[in-house]
């Protein structure tokens, strides 16, 4: 029963439309005298990062958000890193902050991340904002999780007592989107690395979220008709030319997935714009609580 009448969630055209919607609270913000301003600190040199902060930034200024970026190279102690930190919990220009991760090898980053401000956690990383979350009483949850769930509600399909499989079990994507689900009122199953039968699993699912980095790791023909993918892998290809650029994939082969799903993520153009118009809308929070 495939049919490849999927229907693509698009994250590019919903994240431009959450960002223009954020524009008139950020108006509201300035009207008051505060503008909605993201501290974004990156350590060392990781590209994939570079990346990651420029389209934030291009984002934030189209919704007159302000950025200030704090680079510091890789041989950063955890010390300096916690210093930098301190300031700017304790400037009132700066409403969130966010620091870029993977943090270079050598700095303790649950020590980073646990002395962020949770007032300021825009990411949703700081352990009292993952306590509300189990909580069921949210603060700041993390972007990529919630953008999992607004793709989620754009497929039209309710979570309500639906299987749910979550792979991946990572503290930003896996276990929150997890969490989310079950207060959604799906039955979770999370899957991971030890996993005996990932395909037995996944043939049982009626929602996918994919979030483990390994490209095209599940084949569409395990997605059960009907199914709605949520694809959280952003995976870079090996170039088939030296000096091209390598195609960008999900954990989850996309053509044939289509052909078996309700509705689907693409890869690029799905979760991950989704991730940026939620942080940008976590900052705007913030700035609103000020
Ligand atoms: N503290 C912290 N918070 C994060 O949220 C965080 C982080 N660290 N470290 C890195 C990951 C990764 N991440 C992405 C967000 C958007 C795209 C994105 O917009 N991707 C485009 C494609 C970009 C391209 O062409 O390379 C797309 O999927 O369409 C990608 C990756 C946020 N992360
Ligand atoms: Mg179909």
């Amino acid at each position: 029963m495939s049919d490849s009448t999927a229907k693509i969630l698009d994250g590019k055209a919903l994240s431009k439309h959450l960002i223009g919607e954020l524009k008139e609270r950020v108006l509201a913000c300035v009207e008051r005298g505060v503008t909605p301003c993201l501290a974004v600190v990156l350590v060392g040199e990781d590209p994939a990062s570079k990346v990651y902060v420029r389209s934030k930034e291009r984002k934030a200024a189209k919704a007159g958000i302000a950025t200030k970026d704090h680079r510091m190279s890789a041989d950063t102690s955890t010390e300096t890193l916690l210093g930098v930190i301190a300031e700017l919990n304790a400037d009132p220009a700066v409403h969130g902050i966010l620091v870029q991760l993977p943090l270079p090898e050598g700095i303790d980053e649950q020590r980073v991340l646990a002395a962020v401000d949770p007032a300021k956690d825009v990411d949703g990383f700081h352990p009292d904002n993952l306590g509300l979350l189990m909580l069921g009483r949210p603060r700041f949850v993390a972007c990529t999780p919630q953008g999992c769930m607004r793709l989620l509600a754009e497929s039209g399909v309710s979570p309500e007592g639906k299987r749910a499989l979550v792979i991946g079990r990572s503290t930003i994507v896996g276990k929150p989107v997890a969490q989310l689900l079950v207060q959604a009122n799906a039955t979770v199953t999370v899957a991971h690395s030890r996993t005996r039968d990932l395909e037995a699993e996944v043939r049982q699912a009626d929602i996918v979220v994919a979030a483990v980095g390994r490209p095209e790791m599940v084949p569409g023909a395990w997605i059960k008709p009907g199914a709605v993918v949520i694809d959280v892998g952003i995976n870079r290809l090996e170039p088939e030319q030296p000096g091209a650029k390598g195609r960008l994939v999900g954990d989850v082969h996309y053509a044939s997935a289509a052909e078996q799903a309700a509705a689907i993520t693409p890869v690029p153009g799905g979760v991950g714009p989704m991730t940026i118009a939620c942080l940008l809308a976590n900052v705007v929070e913030a700035a609103e609580r000020v």
